[in-house]
């Protein structure tokens, strides 16, 4: 399989007032197109500066980053990548409709056919009602939901996701995961994922890239091969152990610098 994402020898430092703080360090990744991965790690350790990385929101300080073979650069201005992050960052004062239309309309997709594509994909997200409702009128999820849509809407191959459903309960959670995967199985996207639960890397991944504390490294990727995903996959004796292994990836040995707060810090 091709890789939709190809990062090596990644470096991201940042200087400030109060000195230097190494965000990550040598981080090679591969990710296979169709795939779908997630980042866990302890908290702080650049799992959001590696997808900002990614989507050239911030210029690593070493290593490369290819999207689909081109520079992040220019897979930004290609829009080759969707993006959907915790906040839902919706705009107000456009309809729901009009808010998933926005990345069509910035490509110049001219008006009736970039409706019709905004109305098949807040179907797509089980929204197709609340078109013209405005995001404040809906609830946290269907919020999460309309960004989801609004990141799918230029088709990208890529989509890059940073704890979208942070906020969410349990419950709305658990079904958003459900059919997010039944959305990137339609679409055949590639997702990289940034979460803090264990069981929901395991859930929604192929791959579960586990990181280090600051300086954020890659310590370990569990595959999890699960035969499908579903309702009973949460009571499957196979998702339990893919569980396990995540969480003792992130324990790591005594000692190791898998243990938050053991990265080495100027500041
Ligand atoms: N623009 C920036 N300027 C200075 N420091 C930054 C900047 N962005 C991130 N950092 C620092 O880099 C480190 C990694 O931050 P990042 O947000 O990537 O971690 P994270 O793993 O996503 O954290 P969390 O799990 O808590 O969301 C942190 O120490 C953070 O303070």
């Amino acid at each position: 399989m091709s890789a939709a994402l190809q990062i090596s020898g990644l470096r991201q430092t940042f200087t400030t007032a109060r000195g230097t703080v190494h965000a990550l360090a040598d981080v090679d990744l591969d990710v296979p197109a169709g795939s779908f991965v997630s980042l866990i790690g302890p908290s702080g350790c650049g799992k959001s500066t590696l997808l900002r990385c990614i989507a050239d929101l911030v210029t690593p300080t070493a290593g490369q980053v290819l999207v689909g073979g081109k520079t992040a650069r220019q897979a930004r201005l290609d829009r080759d990548y969707g993006i959907a992050f915790q906040a839902a960052g919706l705009l107000g004062w456009r309809s729901v409709l009009r808010n998933v239309e926005l990345p069509l309309e910035l490509q110049g997709v001219p008006r009736a056919r970039r409706r019709a594509r905004a109305a098949e994909l807040l179907e797509l997200v089980g929204l197709a009602e609340v078109g013209r409702m405005r995001p404040e009128e809906l609830s946290g999820g269907m919020q999460q939901r309309v960004a989801i849509a609004r990141a799918l809407a230029t088709e990208p191959p890529l989509l890059l996701m940073d704890e979208p459903f942070g906020a969410l309960d349990e419950m709305t959670r658990e079904r958003l995961q459900t059919e997010l995967l039944a959305i990137c199985a339609r679409t055949a996207t590639t997702v990289v994922f940034v979460t803090h639960s264990i069981a929901e890397a395991v859930f929604l991944s192929s791959h579960v890239v586990v990181m280090s504390a600051r300086p954020g490294r890659i310590v370990r990727v569990v595959d999890v091969d699960l035969p499908t995903r579903g309702e009973g996959t949460r009571q499957d004796p196979a998702f339990f152990a893919r569980l396990t292994e995540v969480r003792e990836a992130l324990r790591g040995p005594a000692g190791s610098p898998v243990a938050a707060g053991a990265g080495t810090e100027d500041r």
